[in-house]
């Protein structure tokens, strides 16, 4: 069972290259088997060229332990933890810096839902968070990521199964799935449509949100509501 998500989480993170999400080793994929309690998070660091199986660290969702693996974990294995702690139907979890959402992340604004690409898989804006505190910063950074996006997405009344993606301030994004696999596919249609967006607002700055019906028309008929994780 391990073995086979250390594969699953291998060949996930293989495809954050090959889908141009990252530069360097800027990215990392995460699966979580929920029985026993874990995760397994891509090394920190470590050229995806030269990643194996093997390579592939095993920590304890509740502690952040690791259990098995001669690597660093991730540095953002404490934000995986915290996602996967806070939205139970998460399976997988990519953080990049893919450019386009990345722009969007600096800039501090959601990505609006203004195309049926975007309506196919999420259910509205893509939120960004607010500006971490300072006291925020100082902390355990990464755990505090985590819980900041959980605000996020409580005081908004947002549901992660209906937006599986977020804008971290300042950072860059993170997406969730029902699986590894699952999550980079998000991740992908992230950062085309963060692209895509912003060379819609140039060419109509006053760009409206798209018309709520249209944007229930595919996303309902393609997910229904909160049937997202369940496909
Ligand atoms: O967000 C960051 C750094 O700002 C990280 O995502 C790194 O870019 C990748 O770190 P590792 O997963 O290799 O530790």
């Amino acid at each position: 069972m391990l073995k086979q998500l250390k594969e699953q989480v291998l060949e996930a993170n293989l495809a954050l290259p090959r889908h141009n999400l990252v530069t360097f080793t800027w990215g990392n994929v995460s699966a979580v088997d929920r029985q026993q309690g874990l995760i397994v998070i891509k090394p920190s660091g470590v050229e995806y060229d030269h990643m194996g199986v093997d390579d592939m660290v095993v920590v304890e969702l509740e502690t952040g332990k690791i259990v098995e693996g001669s690597k660093k974990p991730s540095s953002d294995t404490d934000t995986h933890r915290v996602l996967y702690l806070s939205f139970p139907q998460a399976g997988g979890i990519v953080h990049t810096h893919s450019r386009h959402a990345t722009i969007w992340a600096q800039a501090g604004i959601d990505i609006p839902a203004w195309g049926t690409t975007h309506a196919d898989y999420f259910y509205g804006n893509i939120p960004c968070t607010r500006l971490m505190t300072e006291a925020e910063i100082a902390g355990r950074y990464e755990w505090e990521t985590g819980e900041v996006i959980v605000k996020t997405f409580a005081e908004r009344n947002l549901d992660p199964a209906d937006i599986p993606a977020v804008l971290v301030h300042s950072h860059g994004p993170f997406a969730w799935g029902k699986d590894a696999d699952n999550a980079v596919h998000n991740a992908v249609v992230l950062e085309e449509i963060a692209y895509m967006g912003i060379f819609s607002r140039q060419l109509t700055p006053q760009l409206p949100d798209m018309q709520p019906q249209l944007l229930d028309k595919h996303y309902l008929r393609k997910h229904g509501k909160n049937a997202y994780y369940g496909q």
